[in-house]
């Protein structure tokens, strides 16, 4: 660890001796992992300009948002230079993609620049999305759009400030050329901060290369990144495959508690570290249907809202057979035990998906029929389609206001619903909590305002088809507030459907 390097990257210039500052990078993948990546430089971008800089992140790493927002600093991060300590590289992994093993993949689009030691003492690797082609390109360009990248930006600091695990964007920086994707958008970089680059993707490409040698290699560093009292274990394998199946069943919920669908489950998007990675077509659903889907490209509904836990667990089997070549091959139960283990992420996924919805009842103490009674409520919301986020927030202003608004909602099942609020309003009673505490509860978890893609789409194009970042701002800025309850940011809460819209707005006078 590097904790005790200087915090701040800025250094006394003395003429003549080189940049003023320096990103203090500590580069153990490039370091210890020869052979998992191949060294290589980014593209230089030809005009490269700001578009967002993420201060607070950059505070976060240590690094002092001023300095790192000079010429040097953009230089630095567009490929133009390299900074001093940086060893560019392109991962290798492969994946399974819609169902289909690709056994090789790697970064087609994205160089891990190297790793800082953030202010915490947390080892963050920091990287570069759409800096040009390298060997794992295929038949890519190695370029990232504008509008997407702004995207991942914009979703990474709202699930962030959700609460959920995420990698997070550092800024975004325009290339200066235009991209080949339909109407020639600008072009862009995405610099991404994330706790670790390690996918299930990343085993599989070894597996698949029956590379006993090199998974043991990964396994270990995988272990002593992610999960370093795991490290002294002489069998590392089973108890690294719970503790990753523990975070992503935690991971699963939290996205599905705040109506999260990531849409590209692949297991080359699936992180080891647990945070969310590659905001391709992910959304926020509206109306609660779980068959709900975002990305064009999933005809099948694999990746939809409820398939959600099914494709963990999935992509959580395939970890597993990765790992068999490196299990104790003595040991005739281990297959049997690898498969408890997957298994078992449902059970993980169940009580943590049972918790989420529990305290978005405001609910804190454990009954048995607590379950029933939430998933009863999901069945009124389903039949509806009413807003998911709407209705988990009116029904937590509910617990101590009124609950017109939330009768408003619901349309015709308002008799259902008024049998199931009393019901609620019984088990609520039996909390021995104050009203004012569940209602607490219930607020800390149901958020005001989410990420609607109608709004999300409105900014993006701003931003690029007008080159206005004002609504991009406006919106980043309230979604850094999700749980509370800022008057002026009601119109963010509106949905997309016109109907909901008007009645909501009706309602709250935005
Ligand atoms: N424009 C591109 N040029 C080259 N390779 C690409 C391009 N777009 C995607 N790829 C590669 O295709 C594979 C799957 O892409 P996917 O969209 O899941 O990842 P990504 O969004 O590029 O990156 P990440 O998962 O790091 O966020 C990856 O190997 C990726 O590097
Ligand atoms: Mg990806």
């Amino acid at each position: 660890m590097r904790a005790s390097t200087p915090k701040a990257v800025s250094e006394p210039k003395t003429p003549g001796t080189g940049p003023a500052f320096r990103l203090p990078f500590d580069n153990s993948f490039f370091r210890d992992m020869q052979g998992f990546y191949v060294p290589w430089k980014p593209e230089p971008s030809p005009a490269p300009a700001w578009v967002q800089f993420n201060d607070a992140l950059a505070l976060e790493l240590g690094l002092e948002p001023a300095t790192l927002k000079s010429a040097t600093g953009l230089a630095w991060l567009s490929g133009v230079e390299m900074p001093a300590e940086a060893a560019p590289l392109a991962q290798a992994y492969a994946g399974h993609q819609f169902g289909q093993f690709s056994p090789h993949l790697g970064d087609g689009r994205a160089l891990l620049l190297g790793e800082l030691i953030d202010t915490a003492g947390q080892r963050r690797d920091l990287a570069l999305k759409g800096s040009g082609r390298t060997p794992f390109s295929r038949r890519g360009d190695g370029k990232a759009a504008l509008g997407p990248a702004l995207r991942e930006y914009l979703m990474g600091e709202a699930m962030h400030a959700l609460g959920i695990p995420t990698t997070r964007a550092l800024a975004v920086i325009r290339t200066g050329e235009r991209v080949n994707r339909e109407g020639s958008p600008p072009g862009a970089i995405l610099v991404r901060v994330a706790a670790s680059h390690l996918r299930v993707g990343t085993f599989e490409f070894f597996a698949a290369r029956e590379e006993e040698v090199m998974l043991r290699r990964l396994l270990d560093y995988a272990v002593a990144r992610h999960d370093p009292a795991l490290a002294k274990l002489s069998d590392k394998p089973i108890p690294m495959l719970e503790a990753v199946c523990e975070r992503q069943a935690q991971l699963i919920a939290r996205w599905m508690g705040v109506g999260f669908i990531h849409g590209v489950m692949n297991t080359d998007n699936m992180s080891i570290s647990g945070e969310t990675i590659d905001y391709g077509p992910c959304a926020f659903m509206e109306g609660f249907d779980p068959a709900t889907v975002f990305s064009s490209i999933d005809r099948q509904g694999r990746y939809a809202y409820g398939q959600q836990p099914a494709m963990a667990q999935w992509n959580l089997a395939r970890l597993a057979e990765a790992l068999l070549p490196v299990l104790d091959a003595r040991d005739i139960d281990v297959v049997e035990r690898v498969e408890q283990v997957v298994a078992g992420f449902a059970v993980r996924f169940d009580r943590h998906w049972t918790g989420q919805l529990r305290a978005k009842l405001g609910l804190a103490a454990e009954e048995p029929d607590d379950r029933a009674l939430a998933d009863d409520f999901l069945q009124l919301l389903q039949r509806e389609k009413v807003d998911f986020t709407l209705a988990f927030r009116l029904l937590s202003d509910a617990i101590t206001g009124p609950d017109a608004a939330l009768h408003d909602l619901f349309g015709r099942e308002r008799p259902a619903l008024s049998d199931w609020l009393a019901r609620w309003r019984q088990r609520m009673a039996r909390e021995g909590r104050t009203l004012q505490d569940c209602a607490a509860t219930a607020w800390s978890v149901n958020p005001f305002v989410i990420p609607r893609n109608h709004q999300v789409e409105a900014a993006l194009s701003s931003a690029v088809d007008e080159a206005d970042l004002g609504p991009f701002e406006r919106l980043l800025a309230v979604l850094g507030r999700p749980y509370e309850t800022v008057e002026s940011a009601r119109p963010f809460t509106l949905p997309a459907s016109p109907e909901v819209a008007a009645a909501h707005r009706t309602f709250c006078g935005t």
